[in-house]
């Protein structure tokens, strides 16, 4: 029997725990099949209006090194940077269902990410900025090339650093406790590595 594109793979497994002092993250690495990871990075490729934004740090504009995206049925502020919302395009609308029916948890926005190569990164952060609440549950989905998501406890030096590799098709949890306690960032990589798109979907409410 063939899989009719778009539903989940019967094969699937559930998520797995990660196990995170203070928070719970929960991870499951082929939320997508390859053929459909494969088709979902080509069309969101193509179909996203890719920009290359500035952020104000410490009162100095720089450029991201990556490229990004705001959807959402709200519009977006961070780091002095503000995004307008933009309408769901058919393939997003879809991914959205099937992650806010995997994690049990309502979205009305996505940050899409688009790391072009191995110098592409993200710095240390942390997602708090106050329209998404205190204590936000944010999904992450994985496409293309893998990269290593790394976390660090914001305060507490006794706990280890932890790296999850997020490969093509996979979807990360990051639930209670993730921002408040924990911050995040995916590196720069030594080796080359082909270009990989991050889907963050967050739920964005009167700020
Ligand atoms: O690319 C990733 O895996 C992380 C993206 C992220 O942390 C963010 O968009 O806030
Ligand atoms: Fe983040």
């Amino acid at each position: 029997m063939t899989r009719q594109a778009g539903l989940f793979d019967p094969a699937a497994p559930g998520f797995e725990e990660i196990e995170l002092a203070d928070a719970r993250m929960r991870f499951m690495p082929r939320f997508y099949d390859p053929a459909e990871a494969d088709r979902l990075f080509d069309l969101l490729l193509k179909e996203t209006d890719w920009r290359q934004e500035s952020v104000v740090i410490a009162g100095q504009a720089r450029q991201q090194p990556r490229l990004c995206a705001w959807i959402g049925d709200v519009g977006y502020a961070y780091s002095g940077l503000s995004l307008a919302a933009r309408a769901w395009s058919p393939t997003l609308a879809r991914i959205r269902q099937q992650v806010e029916a995997a994690s049990g948890h309502a979205y009305n926005s996505v940050l899409l990410n688009l790391y072009r190569n191995e110098a592409d990164a993200m710095g240390w952060h942390s997602d708090s900025e106050p329209e998404l609440g205190p204590d936000p549950a944010i999904a992450s989905l994985s496409l293309g090339a893998t990269r290593s998501f790394r976390l660090r406890h914001a305060r507490r030096r006794d706990l280890r650093p932890l790296s999850l590799a997020l490969s093509h098709g996979s979807l990360l949890l990051m639930e209670s406790g993730v921002q408040r306690f924990w911050r995040h960032a995916v590196p720069r990589e030594s080796a080359p590595c082909g270009p990989r798109i991050n889907l963050t979907f967050r739920w964005i409410g009167a700020g």
